[in-house]
């Protein structure tokens, strides 16, 4: 088995419906990953062998999505150095606006790296993770070029209804 590059992660199943999206970015880009629930108030001791494993097991990079009091992807950073990528998924009563605020505000020594809310965030955090893997590697960075040039003849070719 191809082994994972990248690692998705969510704290419930409920969450799939957003970061769903962030699988279908990095099968377009073939790039091998994972996709796991795992929650820090859950399953706190399986969240703590995760991240505390993953780099040693080839992971270059997780991307964790959370609703509510969203603090999953903050935990996951603070038992890894590698870099973690938080999406806030939306939440029943806040609209998501609890998760954003739980992933974003880090307090300083601990970075997450903050997507927006949903699926724009979630498609972004698995655009980025691409970058992330095209710094050292031109022909990902040949399909990254493409796939932004694709997405601007979708603009410069789109026509207004009447
Ligand atoms: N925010 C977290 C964490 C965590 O941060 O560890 N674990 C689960 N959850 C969130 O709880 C929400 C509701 O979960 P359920 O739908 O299972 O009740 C989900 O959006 C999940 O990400």
């Amino acid at each position: 088995m191809i082994k994972p590059l990248v690692s998705i992660v969510m704290g419930s199943k409920s969450d799939w419906d957003v970061m769903r999206h962030v699988v279908v970015i990095l099968d377009e880009f073939h790039i091998a990953h994972e996709a796991k629930v795992v929650s820090a108030h859950r399953t706190p001791d399986l969240m703590f062998q995760f991240a505390a494993e993953a780099r040693a097991r080839g992971i270059r990079c997780i991307i964790a999505g959370a609703g509510g009091a969203a603090h999953l992807p903050g935990m996951i950073a603070a038992k890894t150095t590698l870099p973690v990528l938080g999406v806030p998924v939306n939440s029943k009563h806040l609209q998501g606006l609890d998760s954003l605020l739980s992933i974003v505000q880090m307090p300083k020594g601990i970075p997450v790296a903050t997507f927006a809310i949903g699926e724009a965030g979630a498609v972004n955090a698995g655009l980025f993770a691409v970058e992330i893997l095209a710094v050292y590697d031109s022909e990902l960075n040949e399909q990254l070029n493409q796939y932004r040039q694709k997405q601007a003849e979708s603009v410069l070719t789109s026509e207004l209804p009447r």
